[in-house]
């Protein structure tokens, strides 16, 4: 089992995170006293079978949903609430694209809700860096319906990182990518760790493992260190 580190040097704190879902047929405990601490800086990837928690702990991460236990601190304050995008970006494995709005005011969106938003000179060109990286700057113009589910999950990554968060949690983020699309996304979600975020990607991709500061596994609703035999 993972020993936490320092509390004050992390970024992102779970202490003891109890989640019990209710189901008609009885109780169903996903998560049983996870403990886990990403500092900034760190790129950590979780991995665990289906069904495990995995999503179950982003959703409690990004604020959407709240332990039944244990507590949640982002850079020393507890969660309450979804927190802003800056400070906490969530690339979903639904990815979450508002179907309305086009690809470029897709991952302008964070920006144009911040504190202090950018002049759209700024704007426009950290939109357009971040998606000819990607690889789709051919598509600003397109709504998330007219492009392809690979597409879909590179312009939610460039919404999650758009705004520098402090933390990003990714679901699968590899999930719908071919071979040549991998390489960029991979950069993107290292760059986010070097750059000073801390990073957590649920995930079961090899590459992804490959980029990581460090691998960790939800197993039977505690993390463990993907070493340990079951
Ligand atoms: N809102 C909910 N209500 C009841 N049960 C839920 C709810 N959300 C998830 N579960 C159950 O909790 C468990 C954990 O689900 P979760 O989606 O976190 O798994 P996961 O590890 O992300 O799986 P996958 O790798 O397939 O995405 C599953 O047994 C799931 O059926």
């Amino acid at each position: 089992m993972n020993q936490p580190r320092p509390v004050a040097t992390a970024s992102v704190s779970i202490m003891d995170v109890i989640r019990t879902y209710q189901h008609p047929s009885g109780p169903v405990d996903v998560l049983r006293g996870v403990r886990l601490n990403i500092d900034s800086g760190e790129l950590v990837t979780l991995s665990g079978r289906s069904g495990s928690g995995k999503s179950a702990l982003l959703a409690m991460l990004s604020g959407f949903d709240s332990p039944d236990a244990g507590t949640i601190h982002v850079d020393g304050q507890p969660i309450v609430e979804p927190p802003h995008w800056a400070r906490c970006a969530v690339l979903p494995q639904t990815f979450g694209l508002a179907t309305e709005l086009t690809v470029a005011e897709n991952v302008a969106l964070p920006l144009r809700l911040g504190d202090s938003a950018p002049s759209p000179a700024a704007l426009s060109a950290r939109v357009n860096e971040l998606l000819a990286e990607l690889g789709i700057d051919t598509l600003t113009s397109r709504y998330p319906p007219e492009i392809s589910f690979g597409q879909q999950q590179r312009v939610a990554l460039a919404r999650a990182v758009a705004a520098r968060p402090r933390v990003l949690l990714a679901d699968e983020p590899t999930a719908h990518l071919d071979n040549a699309s991998m390489p960029p996304v991979l950069r993107m979600l290292r760059q986010c760790a070097d750059e000073g975020a801390a990073v957590l990607v649920a995930t079961h991709d090899q590459h992804v493992h490959e980029i990581a500061d460090r691998q960790v596994q939800l197993r039977d609703g505690v993390i463990v260190t993907p070493t340990e035999d079951p």
